[in-house]
């Protein structure tokens, strides 16, 4: 499924590649106004921080919301306390796109993140020319070669890679990288399956030093609280926040611990 997605997203950049050739979206990404520094709103605190997504719909779970107002809700996010906004981009299986991106990054400002399937420099460099302060980078879907050639990149460009794992060892790859922000997804993109323990088991070999991110299935206060005493110190939340009751009220409730 992993391998599908990531297909399918490159796919897609192609086709906008062949109207927006990357000589373009460089230029855009070059003139567009420079990257948050993510890495300091997102700095370990008393309280664990929340990355709060827009996402419609995901291949697990099915349609999730409509969310016909993307920049309403993230703006929401950011009232309720968010430290960051996740916005999902593909288009196939999230029903996401780049004008997400853009709507959102124009109403916020606490760093945006490109959440998408990349596997090239052409979509790094879109996720910049749409505003993107943060870009995810999966490592099971990259030869560690891409993955430091993107990470780098993403570096160069003033943005921040967010590095997702979710076994030792890929997060002895992303240590590898020398990566500042990395994230272990509870949910295997593979099968689907969820381990909700797994941030636990993984998080002391995530280097002294790394922010650390616990990704998928937090749908209560307790999850966070759960997530909080395994170390984490930030939290990444969709389908709880865009199917949940007012999503102010819900950050403020996650944002306890
Ligand atoms: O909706 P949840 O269970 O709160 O999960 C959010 C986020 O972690 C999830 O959307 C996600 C994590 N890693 C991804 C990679 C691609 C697409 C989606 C994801």
């Amino acid at each position: 499924m992993l391998a599908e997605l990531v297909a399918g997203a490159l796919e897609d950049a192609s086709r906008r590649q062949e109207s927006a050739p990357q000589a373009e979206v460089e230029r855009r990404a070059l003139a567009a106004a420079p990257a948050l520094d993510a890495l300091s709103f997102l700095a370990p605190a008393e309280r664990i921080k929340v990355i709060a997504e827009v996402k419609r719909a995901s291949p697990s779970r099915g349609d999730l919301a409509d969310i016909a107002d993307p920049a309403g809700l993230a703006a929401r996010y950011a009232q309720g306390g968010a430290s960051a906004i996740s916005v999902l981009t593909e288009g196939r299986r999230f029903k996401g796109s780049l004008a997400d991106l853009e709507a959102v990054r124009a109403v916020v400002d606490v760093p945006v993140l490109r959440k998408d399937f990349i596997a090239t420099e052409y979509q790094v460099l879109e996720a910049r020319a749409s505003g993107a302060d943060l870009v995810l980078l999966i490592v099971a879907a990259l030869d560690q070669e891409t993955l430091a050639r993107l990470h780098t990149f993403i570096l160069e460009l003033g943005m921040t890679p967010l590095v997702e794992t979710h076994d030792a060892t890929e997060v002895s790859r992303a240590a590898d990288l020398g990566a500042r922000l990395v994230g272990v997804n509870a949910r295997n993109l593979s099968t689907f399956e969820l381990d909700r323990d797994l941030f636990g088991r993984l998080a002391d070999r995530i280097p002294e030093g790394t922010i650390r991110v616990a990704e998928s299935a937090v749908k209560t206060p307790a999850d966070v609280a759960h997530y909080r005493s395994a170390g984490a110190d930030v939290v990444l939340v969709g389908e709880a926040l865009v199917t949940g009751g007012d999503p102010v009220t819900a950050i403020e409730e996650f944002t306890v611990s």
